[in-house]
């Protein structure tokens, strides 16, 4: 496996690396972005080797040591790079398919600069790349109690395979009938801080005194088992979620009056009468900034829940739909593990070699990068591939 490359671009001259990391067949790939030199590989267990990053300093002749962010990919057979646009790093996982063989190490974008600057640190970002678009999330906000977890669980009750809860992260103490782990992940305080120190969250706010927060993981365990994935989050969550990387539709919940706002809490009965003023006076800022421009594409009045629940699923296309005629793409591509990549005017050319009956074959892919969508801290989108006839 390697690249194969017309400028020597990613050809690390000899003894600038220290002795052990030049070697190809150590498993260890080199990609150089701008002055630095990326070391992607690791330690082997016999089988799979592991991919970890160590970053060589060319101007200093130096080691680095970043903070890495994101959940890398799990160790495989082998792998190749190539570097994307001056600053990611495409890897391939041989023998692996389409659900997992294509990776990016962020090394100089937007998120990482932002990370950077906020720890101090040289920083690099995982972030796992699908094919195609995956289904859009929906972000539900609104006050408390104005019905946005009557009308979710209406849309899951009837659309079980389509749609999937984000589960959130929550120091808020669970109601009586709430389950850990499928209403909200309970947690502690000082952990949840930890986690969001370390960039596990797509966003996160302190709502009504508590902290509330939403994981990458919530998020893309709904969307890479294909389903669309459903956030109940506030509207500081929703301004994080807009100006982040997660493509959604935004959907704001309205009451028909403050005072129905109010009776609909009280009779849930959850809170306490405390609890239950600091909800009310939030809602006013709440509704506020439901409205204010830019924020939310739909805003929904739940007057009578049939007829919003009815609106909710013509915004959401679903009137004309059953569960049962909802189908994730297929994405059957696998890479495998003798192939090499190579890049032609912002595009990848795979060379894939199989042996079958002990026949050898190949087979070359395009790989079109060049929409990309997303990126660290969730999911980098919309790549495109395509077989082509060698
Ligand atoms: N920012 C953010 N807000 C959340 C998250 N999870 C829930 N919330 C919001 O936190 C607020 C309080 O939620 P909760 O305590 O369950 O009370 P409820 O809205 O009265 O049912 C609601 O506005 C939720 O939409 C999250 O992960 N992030
Ligand atoms: N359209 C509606 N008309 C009357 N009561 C409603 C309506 N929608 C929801 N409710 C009730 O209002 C209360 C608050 O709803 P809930 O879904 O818990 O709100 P939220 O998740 O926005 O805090 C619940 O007791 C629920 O049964």
């Amino acid at each position: 496996m390697g690249q194969e490359n017309s400028d020597n671009l990613f050809d690390v001259p000899d003894g600038v690396l220290p002795a052990g990391y030049d070697s190809e067949s150590k498993g260890y790939q080199t990609v150089i972005v701008n002055d630095k030199i990326y070391v992607i590989g690791g330690s082997s267990d016999g089988a799979r080797l592991s991919i970890d990053v160590k970053i060589f300093d060319k101007s200093t002749g130096k080691w680095l040591i970043p903070t890495i962010l994101g959940s890398k990919p799990m160790p495989s057979k082998g792998h190749s790079s190539i570097p994307v646009n001056n600053d990611q790093i495409l890897i391939l996982k041989g023998d692996c398919s389409a659900a997992d063989c294509f990776w990016f190490l962020e090394v100089d974008t937007p998120y990482v600069r932002e990370q950077a600057k906020l720890l101090g640190t040289d920083v690099v970002a995982w972030t796992k790349g699908v094919v195609g678009d995956g289904p859009k999330p929906v972000v539900i906000s609104g006050p408390s109690g104005v019905g946005k977890g009557t009308l979710i669980a209406k849309l899951m009750k009837e659309f079980p395979t389509t749609f999937g809860f984000s589960v959130s992260h929550t120091t808020r103490a669970p109601r009586e009938k709430e389950i850990n782990g499928v209403h909200y992940h309970f947690t502690e305080r000082s952990i949840m801080e930890k986690e969001i120190r370390e960039a596990k969250f797509l966003e996160s706010a302190l709502v009504h005194g508590n902290l509330y927060g939403t994981s990458i993981e919530a998020v893309e365990a709904v969307t890479d088992a294909g389903k669309r994935c459903i956030l109940d989050i506030d509207v500081q969550g929703a301004r994080t979620v807009r100006a982040g990387s997660l493509d959604a539709s935004f959907i704001f919940i309205c009451p028909p009056s403050f005072e129905e706002l109010e009776k609909r809490l009280r009779a849930r009965g959850t809170e306490t009468e405390e609890q239950i003023q600091k909800r009310l006076r939030n809602a006013r800022a709440e509704l506020d900034e439901g409205k204010s421009v830019g924020l939310f594409d739909h805003i929904l009045v739940n007057d009578d829940l049939e007829t919003c629940y009815e609106n909710l699923k013509k915004l959401l296309a679903l009137n004309d739909r059953t569960d049962a005629n909802y189908q994730p793409t297929a994405k059957s591509f696998k890479i495998p593990l003798s192939h090499s990549i190579s890049n032609k005017d912002q595009k990848f050319l795979i060379h894939c070699r199989t042996s079958e009956l002990g026949k050898e074959r190949t087979s070359l892919f395009l790989l079109d990068v060049s929409s990309l969508k997303g990126g660290a801290p969730g999911r980098t989108r919309r790549l495109n591939i395509y077989a082509i006839d060698s």
